[in-house]
C-alpha cells in the first residue's frame, strides 16, 4: 500500500483527525507510519471504515483501520516461566502479524502499585525457599471465596494506581500470563466499562496442577496447555467456548532451531563425541542442583577405564553464588557451568538428557527438544502435577535422590542407551512447538470480531474515581 504524500501541514492534520478517532484526540506517541504490508494477516474488516474529508479519503481509512493494535502482556518474574512465556508470544506476534501489533511486556504492579502487588518477586522467593509456607499459601488461597474477596479489596485499593499502569499502554488487547493477574485488571475494566472493547485472555503456564486464580469467568479465553488443565477450567466454571488447549507457548526459537548437534557443540565448546547432560533449576537455579552435580562428577567418570563417560553442562541461570561455588571445584568429567543463559534453545539442542526442578517452561523446552527428562524436586502446588505430566508419558523418570539421579543417567549413558532413544521419542510426541503460534493466531481472530477500530475511549479525564 503506498500513500499520497500531501503537504506537511496537510499531514499534521490527517493525522491529528486519525488519532482523534482512535485515541480521542491523544496521539501519546506521535505515532505515524508508513506501512509495508508483508504480514497478510490484517483483519478483513480493514477496507470497510471509511473516514470522509474533502480530500485522501481512502488514504485515511486505510491508515486508521490499520494503526497496530496495542497489546499488553501482563507478567511477574516470579520464576521465569511468566517472562519466557510472555517473550514467546511477543515473537510469535511479531513473526506472524509484524508490525500489526504493538506489544508490551510488563509488570503493571511492580511499576505502579504498593505492597504486597508490587514485592510479589521477593514474596514469592521467600515462599518457595520455605516450601512448607508456599504449600500453605498455595492451598489455603486455593478457595475462590479467600482469594477472590482479598484480590477484590486490592483492587479497590490500588483501583487508581491499576489503572493508570493499564491505560497508559492504551491496549486493545490485555493478555495475563500469571495466576494473580485476572481479577485486578478484569475488575478495573468492568469499573471503566471497557470489558466489550478491549480483549482480554488468559495464557497459563502451569501443565497441570495449576492455582484456581487462573480461571476468570470473565477473560475472552482461557489458553489451557493441557487437557488436564482444561479440565479444571471447566471444573471451576468457565465455558467450553472460553477454553482453547493450544499447548504451553514456547519461544519460537525452539520450534525454528534448525542447528544439528553437532554445530550447536562446535558452537558452545563442548566435547563433540562425550554424551552430554544439561542440570538446571529454572531461571533461579533451585533444587538440589549443586549435590547432583557433585555426584554426576564421580558416576560419570569410568575408574576401570580411566576416562569420562559423558560431559555436564551446568545451567545456573540467576544464582549467582552457586555459579561461582560450582565454578571453584575441580572436576574429573569435562564440565561447563554457565549463569543466566539467553539461548536456551542451543544448549538443550547440544545435550542428549536434562535434569531439572519440574518447572513447566523447561519441561515444555526439553520435550521440543526431544531430552528424556530426570525431574529431581517440584514446588508444591503447581509443579507437583508436571511429575506425572512427565512420567506418565514415559518421557522421563522422577527421582530426589541424587545418587539415583547421578545412577539414572551413567545407564542412560552406557548400558541403557536403548531407554534414552525411547524416552526421547516419548519427548518429543509429546511436544508441541507450535502452541505459541496458534495463540497469537486466535488472539488475533478473537480482536477482528471486535470489528474495527474498538474506539476505546482511552481519554485523559475519565478516571475511575468518578465511576467506581
Ligand atoms: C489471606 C488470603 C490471601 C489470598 C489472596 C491471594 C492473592 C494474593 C495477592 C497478593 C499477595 C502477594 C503475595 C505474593 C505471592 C506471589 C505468588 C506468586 O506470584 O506466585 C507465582 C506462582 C506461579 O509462578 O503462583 C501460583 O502458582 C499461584 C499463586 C497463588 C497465590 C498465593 C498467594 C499467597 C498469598 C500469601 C498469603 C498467605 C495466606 C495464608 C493462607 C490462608
Ligand atoms: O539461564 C536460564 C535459566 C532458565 N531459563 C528459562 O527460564 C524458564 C524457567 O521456567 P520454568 O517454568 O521452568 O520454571 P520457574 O521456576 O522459573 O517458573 C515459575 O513460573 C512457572 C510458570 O510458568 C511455574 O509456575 C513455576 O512453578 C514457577 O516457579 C525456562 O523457559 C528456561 O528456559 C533461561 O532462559 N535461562
Amino acid at each position: 500500500m503506498v500513500m499520497k504524500v500531501a503537504s506537511p501541514e496537510k499531514v499534521a492534520s490527517i493525522t491529528e483527525k486519525v488519532w482523534q478517532r482512535v485515541y480521542g484526540g491523544i496521539n501519546n506517541n506521535g505515532y505515524y507510519y508508513h506501512h509495508h504490508r508483508k504480514h497478510r494477516r490484517r483483519c478483513s474488516y480493514e477496507s470497510e471504515d471509511e473516514y470522509e474529508d474533502e480530500d485522501g479519503t481512502i488514504q485515511l481509512m486505510q491508515m486508521g483501520a490499520e494503526r497496530s493494535k496495542n497489546v499488553l502482556i501482563l507478567m511477574s518474574d516470579t520464576g521465569g516461566g511468566h517472562r519466557a512465556s510472555a517473550e514467546a508470544i511477543r515473537e510469535a506476534f511479531r513473526i506472524e502479524f509484524g508490525d500489526e501489533y504493538r506489544i508490551y511486556v510488563k509488570d503493571v504492579w511492580k511499576e505502579y502499585t504498593g505492597w504486597p502487588l508490587n514485592d510479589m518477586e521477593r514474596s514469592y522467593k521467600f515462599m518457595v525457599k520455605h516450601v512448607q509456607l508456599w504449600k500453605v499459601a498455595f492451598h489455603g488461597t486455593s478457595p475462590r471465596w479467600i482469594h477472590s474477596s482479598y484480590l477484590a479489596a486490592i483492587a479497590s485499593y490500588y483501583a487508581k494506581e491499576v489503572e493508570a499502569g493499564l491505560m497508559e499502554y492504551k491496549p486493545d488487547i490485555i493478555i495475563s500470563v500469571h495466576p494473580l493477574m485476572q481479577h485486578i485488571p478484569l475488575s478495573v475494566l468492568k469499573w471503566k466499562s471497557l470489558q466489550k472493547k478491549v480483549v482480554f485472555v488468559t495464557v497459563i503456564t502451569d501443565l497441570n496442577t495449576c492455582h484456581p486464580t487462573w480461571f476468570h469467568p470473565r477473560v475472552n479465553r482461557c489458553y489451557c496447555p493441557s487437557k488436564e488443565v482444561a479440565k479444571r477450567a471447566l471444573y471451576d466454571g468457565l465455558e467450553e467456548s472460553q477454553i482453547q488447549v493450544f499447548g504451553l507457548p514456547i519461544r519460537p526459537s525452539f520450534a525454528r532451531a534448525v542447528l544439528s548437534k553437532d554445530d550447536l557443540r562446535k558452537e558452545l565448546e563442548l566435547d563433540p563425541d562425550l554424551p552430554a547432560v544439561l542440570l538446571m533449576g529454572g531461571a533461579e537455579g533451585m533444587g538440589p542442583v549443586k549435590k547432583t552435580a557433585m555426584v554426576l562428577g564421580e558416576s560419570l567418570y569410568d575408574n576401570d577405564q580411566g576416562k569420562p563417560i559423558g560431559q555436564l553442562i551446568i545451567i545456573c541461570g540467576r544464582n549467582k553464588a552457586l555459579a561461582s561455588t560450582l565454578e571453584s571445584l575441580e572436576w574429573k568429567i569435562p564440565v561447563k557451568v554457565r549463569g543466566f543463559e539467553t539461548q536456551m534453545e542451543k544448549w538443550m539442542g547440544a545435550c542428549d538428557c536434562i535434569i531439572t526442578k519440574a518447572g513447566p517452561g523447561t519441561i515444555a523446552e526439553a520435550l521440543i527438544r526431544g531430552l528424556p527428562i530426570v525431574l529431581n524436586d517440584y514446588i508444591p502446588g503447581q509443579e507437583k502435577g508436571n511429575v506425572p505430566y512427565v512420567v506418565d508419558n514415559g518421557a522421563g523418570v522422577f527421582t530426589r535422590s541424587s545418587k539415583e539421579t547421578a545412577r539414572i543417567v551413567s545407564e542412560w549413558f552406557s548400558t541403557k542407551t536403548d531407554e534414552l532413544k525411547r524416552m526421547s521419542e516419548n519427548a518429543l510426541k509429546l511436544a508441541q512447538p507450535e502452541a505459541v503460534f496458534d495463540i497469537v493466531k486466535d488472539i488475533h481472530e478473537l480482536a477482528c470480531q471486535r470489528g474495527p477500530l474498538a474506539n476505546i475511549p482511552y481519554d485523559s479525564t475519565s478516571s475511575l474515581t468518578n465511576v467506581i
